[in-house]
């Protein structure tokens, strides 16, 4: 077991889904996974490990934040050799490209997190998606009819940002959604050399002020998930 994982090394498979909410790592277990078995419930911050079309899987959450996302993925990454982790998670949309119920394909990850100011200094990392994930996605999507939008997300460390006008000058940057782990995700997978990549489904919109309802929500999340369990297992 690790710090904050409480599994067995073989207990975690190479494939990793993190959704932000435990809950929700239950729900991909119990709904799209055989035989899941929970490998980790310290705080709260369950983990389970079934199979996919005969290929192991792991659904973990990640909590809210770049922070928490760190700890987790660091964690995968280094002490269970863990080889590529898709973020599934939920974004608000900050560009009249997207629209709710979009799913976004989170090339790259903005942020203004201090977590890449201590690694960097005075140099702006730009951490990016996975290409070879973030392809076979959009090849997956495709053929599934899935509507993906690929673009830029920001991985902001406040949900209440006191600085509203931030969202604004970066879509006229191509940024097209606001969350908040996928930045401190690529990072790491950047230094451990494992593959990455967020797949958001947009929930609400900061321009429009639009939001899902809770089965719309539910239901492109469904979509969401089997779109990165036929991207991982590929
Ligand atoms: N900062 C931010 N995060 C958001 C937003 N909409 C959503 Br869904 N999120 C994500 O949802 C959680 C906050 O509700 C975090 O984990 C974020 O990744 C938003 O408008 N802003």
């Amino acid at each position: 077991m690790s710090t904050h994982i409480g599994a067995a090394p073989d207990q975690i498979a190479p494939y990793v889904l993190m959704p932000g909410d435990p809950y929700r790592a239950r729900w991909i277990a119990e709904t799209f996974l055989e035989d899941p078995v929970q490998i980790t419930d310290i705080r709260g911050m369950l983990g389970f490990t079934g199979t996919y079309h005969g290929v192991r899987i792991t659904a973990q959450g990640s909590g809210m934040g770049q922070p928490s996302m760190g700890i987790y993925a660091h964690e995968l990454f280094q002490d269970y050799d863990v080889q590529a982790i898709i973020r599934v998670g939920t974004c608000g949309a900050i560009s009249d490209r997207v629209s709710v119920r979009d799913v976004i394909l989170g090339t790259s990850a903005s942020t203004d997190s201090a977590m890449n100011r201590s690694r960097f200094g005075d140099v702006t990392y730009a951490p990016a998606a996975d290409f070879e994930l973030a392809r076979i996605a959009a090849e997956v999507a495709d053929q599934g009819m899935l509507p993906v939008v690929a673009g830029g997300l920001f991985s902001s460390d406040h949900f209440y940002n006191p600085d509203a006008s931030i969202t604004g000058t970066l879509a006229q940057y191509g940024v097209l959604g606001v969350e908040m782990e996928a930045a401190a995700l690529y990072t790491l997978a950047a230094q451990f050399s494992r593959r990455a990549l967020a797949v958001c489904t947009v929930s609400d919109h900061l321009l429009t002020g639009e939001e899902t309802s809770a089965q719309e929500r539910q239901e492109t999340f469904e979509d969401m998930i089997v779109l990165a369990l036929d991207t991982i297992e590929r």
